[in-house]
């Protein structure tokens, strides 16, 4: 089925199933998505599409390059829906909703619902919850993002605790991923200097993500991999 997708339960068993959709840069086939959150998903995919161009813009003005700098590299080209629901789990010390991980593209928005304190942010040693505000936007940094910024913008580590209360916990994540995979990332030349060397070698779109696809989650990002040690040089 053309850009959607069922998950009982992801490679990592965790407590949550999910229906995952991909919104651009193909338009998904509609007819496969159920009917009961087609237009939900279509109406979200349209109000956080320039959200994501708003805020990719303000970003790109923090680090002092022009403002649509993201654009030439197909930043946002790509996005995927991911609604996830946390059932009540009885043993909830026992498993994990999701374990720690960074995301690895550009930007995520997500939205959850009253069932608070479950999804937490690592802050030093520590995890802190991030409560459920009503009509708050949680928006995450991700690992090419990072990247891109050499380092200016740092990628979130988070993970959710699996669910010990009566009703579900429901999020619905927006992830924006460039598209072109022969496209080069690396710090925007503009950011490099004498004083600030670059933090990490060039790679390609498909070469990362295939890299994404192919390790475990838990605990371990990207950036590691492509970062230059430059105490060495
Ligand atoms: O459900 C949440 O709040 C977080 C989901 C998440 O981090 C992800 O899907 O990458
Ligand atoms: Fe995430």
């Amino acid at each position: 089925m053309n850009g959607f997708k069922y998950l009982f339960h992801n490679n990592n068993n965790c407590a949550f199933m999910g229906v995952k959709v991909r919104m651009a840069p193909m338009e998904p086939a509609w007819d496969a998505v159920p009917e009961m959150c087609r237009a939900a998903l279509r109406d979200w995919d349209k109000a956080v599409v320039g959200l994501g161009d708003e805020l990719m813009s303000i970003l790109c003005e923090g680090l002092g390059v022009k403002s649509d700098k993201w654009k030439e590299l197909s930043c946002l080209d790509t996005r995927v829906s991911l609604c996830h629901y946390y059932p009540p789990c009885p043993e909830p010390d026992l498993t994990i909703g999701l374990t720690a991980h960074t995301d690895p593209g550009v930007l995520t928005i997500l939205v959850q619902n009253e069932v608070g304190g479950l999804l937490q942010v690592k802050c030093g040693e520590d995890w802190a919850d991030v409560e459920a505000v009503p009509g708050a936007i949680v928006v995450n940094i991700g690992d090419l993002l990072q990247m891109i910024s050499n380092d200016e913008y740092k990628s979130v580590m988070h993970r959710v605790l699996a669910n010990p209360v009566e009703g579900a916990r429901v999020s619905i994540a927006e992830f924006f991923n460039p598209s072109v995979r022969e496209n080069r990332y690396g710090p925007f030349p503009e950011l490099i200097s004498d004083e600030k060397p670059t933090v990490y070698r060039e790679f390609t779109y498909g070469e990362y993500i295939r890299r994404f696809f192919n390790k475990e989650l838990d605990g371990k990002t990207l950036t590691n991999f492509y970062r230059i040690d430059n105490t060495k040089a």
